[in-house]
């Protein structure tokens, strides 16, 4: 994994009407990396990503893939990615296999050696033969994702590609987008409203929120080390634990504190020393989607879990 910076995305904004869809967005994308764009319903990461392809022309702002300007130069911009988008359109009545070989005639210098690497690489050889028809939803997306990696791609870009897998499906499909970001150095956008989804996927998330770029993390980032703690008077068990530095949440009954362990016995003398009684002191979990929950103010991502 070479993490060469392959797409740059500067200053990106889009207004229709009156209504600024896309506020001034920057992220860069690496090769080898899988990265997440996650954000409700309505976020705008359709609307970035069309930008981004040259279906929709920016306000102002733009993205550079390979160093070429999709505003500018986009021939030679797009030249390297290969794009999924929801549902993959493939022709049922053909064979898997000669679905690709259809689209690898739109593609310039497309081997019928290709067509065979990519096959083995999203493990469809056995089924290549048989009828998109027959194929599980799984399977099409396998396909899509097949067809995606004709030309070769340095960045590919997923729109939601999921929707409708099963847990199991998902599972199956991110080890083998990790297996071609890993095989073929090339950098990942996958973008979804499902926060357990793209967890799962990605090396790193960038969260939008109304148009905006609010976050960028690494997804094991999020392990960080937390503690809850109840203690009485609440009140001033947050002045001293503020006092000694700690930023102090809220939490059910109590605070929540994030320190590394070896804190833990200061702040607990310092806390008897000021006459208050602590009640509980354990460590707390937090996952992605507490954090997620923190940031955005809870609702729409978890409308966005049941969806
Ligand atoms: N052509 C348009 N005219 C006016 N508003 C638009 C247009 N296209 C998108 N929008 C608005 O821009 C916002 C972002 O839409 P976008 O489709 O990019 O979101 P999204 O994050 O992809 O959501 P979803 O997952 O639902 O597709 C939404 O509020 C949408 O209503």
């Amino acid at each position: 994994m070479s993490n060469e910076k392959i797409v740059e995305i500067r200053k990106l904004s889009k207004t229709i009407g009156n209504k600024q869809i896309i506020k001034n967005l920057n992220l860069d994308l690496h090769k080898g990396e899988i990265t997440g764009f996650l954000g409700p319903n309505g976020a705008g990461k359709t609307t970035t990503i069309r930008m981004m392809v040259g279906l929709m022309r920016p306000t102002e702002g733009d993205v550079l893939i390979g160093g070429k300007s999709v505003r500018h130069d986009f021939e030679a911009s797009i030249e390297k990615v290969g794009v999924i988008v929801e549902n993959p359109e493939m022709y049922k009545y053909m064979s898997g296999y000669k679905n690709l070989m259809h689209f690898a005639r739109m593609h310039k210098g497309v081997t019928k050696e290709r067509i065979d690497e990519v096959i083995e690489q999203v493990g469809m050889k056995n089924r290549i033969k048989e009828k998109v028809g027959s194929y599980s939803l799984g399977m099409r997306q396998r396909l899509g994702l097949a067809q995606a990696l004709l030309n070769n791609p340095e960045f590919l870009i997923l729109d939601e590609p999921t929707n409708g897998l099963d847990p199991a499906g998902i599972r199956e499909f991110r080890m083998y987008l990790r297996k071609v970001a890993r095989e073929n150095d090339v950098a990942i956008f996958v973008s979804s409203h499902l926060l357990s989804e793209i967890e799962l996927l990605c090396d790193r998330i960038a969260i939008i929120q109304n148009g905006e770029l609010i976050d960028i993390k690494n997804v094991n980032e999020h392990q960080k080390s937390r503690y809850y703690i109840e203690a009485k008077p609440a009140e001033q068990a947050k002045q001293v634990l503020e006092e000694i530095g700690f930023t102090v949440h809220p939490h059910e009954h109590g605070y929540l504190i994030d320190t590394e362990a070896e804190h833990i016995p200061g702040a607990i003398k310092l806390l008897i020393a000021a006459g208050i009684d602590l009640y509980v002191i354990q460590p707390h979990r937090t996952t992605l989607e507490d954090q997620f929950l923190e940031m955005t103010g809870g609702g729409e991502i978890a409308q966005a879990h049941t969806k």
